[in-house]
């Protein structure tokens, strides 16, 4: 028997954070380990020579944070990693800035230089999730497009970075990924044609603990 995978908006899928969070109790945090597993557990089951050299791509928000945290796993299972910040790390939300102590604990290599990219044989695109909020410009757009044309496959998380969580549409400019590891359920989005061909292979890692209403 094939289980029907439930399909959520952005909205949707915020209110069964805060009822995991909020009603139910389980402290965000623990959240973002469970979705750091899953996607470390993806990319440690890639081919070896993919992960010579992996780049995170790190955004202020939790999806910045959850890439955070799949540094440091991925660091703690022996495997180069650096992180490239597309902000100042100061101005990141607070499980982001836990998560920057954890990695800076463990002394990963960090940079807000692009340039890094060129080095990578694998990308983790953590730079924008279902928070995104308005069409993406300037520097966070030269970052996708910087991503887009290095050599090295994406691995997203959550979500192409740029591509609207309920059409699948680019807002502006999105991330094309090899893969992409969404979190909980899938997204609206990434059943439209627009969002598959931004997405690559889809993962639903369907055990990070979010509670349904
Ligand atoms: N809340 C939870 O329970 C969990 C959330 N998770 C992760 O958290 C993500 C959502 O986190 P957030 O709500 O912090 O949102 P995001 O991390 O997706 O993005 C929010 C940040 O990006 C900025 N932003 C929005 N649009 C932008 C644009 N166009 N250009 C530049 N900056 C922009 C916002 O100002 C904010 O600082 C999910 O996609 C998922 O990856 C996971 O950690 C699992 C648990
Ligand atoms: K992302």
């Amino acid at each position: 028997m094939k289980l029907m995978t439930k399909v959520v908006t952005a909205k949707e899928m915020q209110a069964l954070d805060r009822h995991t969070i909020e009603e139910v109790g389980i402290p965000a945090l623990v959240l973002m380990e469970r979705a750091a597993l899953a996607v470390a557990d993806h990319i440690l089951a890639l081919p070896k020579e993919k992960r010579h050299q992996v780049v995170v791509v790190v955004g202020n928000g939790n999806n910045g944070g959850d890439g955070l945290a799949v540094a440091r796993l991925l660091h703690l299972a022996g495997t180069p990693v650096k992180l490239l910040f597309a902000l100042p790390p100061t101005q990141a939300s607070e499980a982001n800035r836990i998560q920057q102590h954890a990695c800076a604990y463990y002394q990963l290599p960090v940079t807000t230089d692009p340039a890094v990219l060129s080095e990578a044989t694998l990308i983790v695109d953590a730079l924008l999730g279902i928070g995104i909020a308005r069409p993406v410009e300037g520097h966070y757009a030269d970052l996708i497009d910087a991503m887009n044309q290095a050599a090295a496959p994406i691995v997203a998380i959550d979500l192409p970075s740029g591509m609207n969580t309920d059409t699948g549409e680019a807002m502006g400019i999105a991330v094309t990924a090899a893969s992409t590891v969404t979190l909980a359920y899938l997204k609206v989005g990434l059943t439209t044609p627009a969002g598959e061909a931004q997405a690559g292979h889809i993962i639903v890692a369907d055990h990070i603990g979010i509670y349904d209403l």
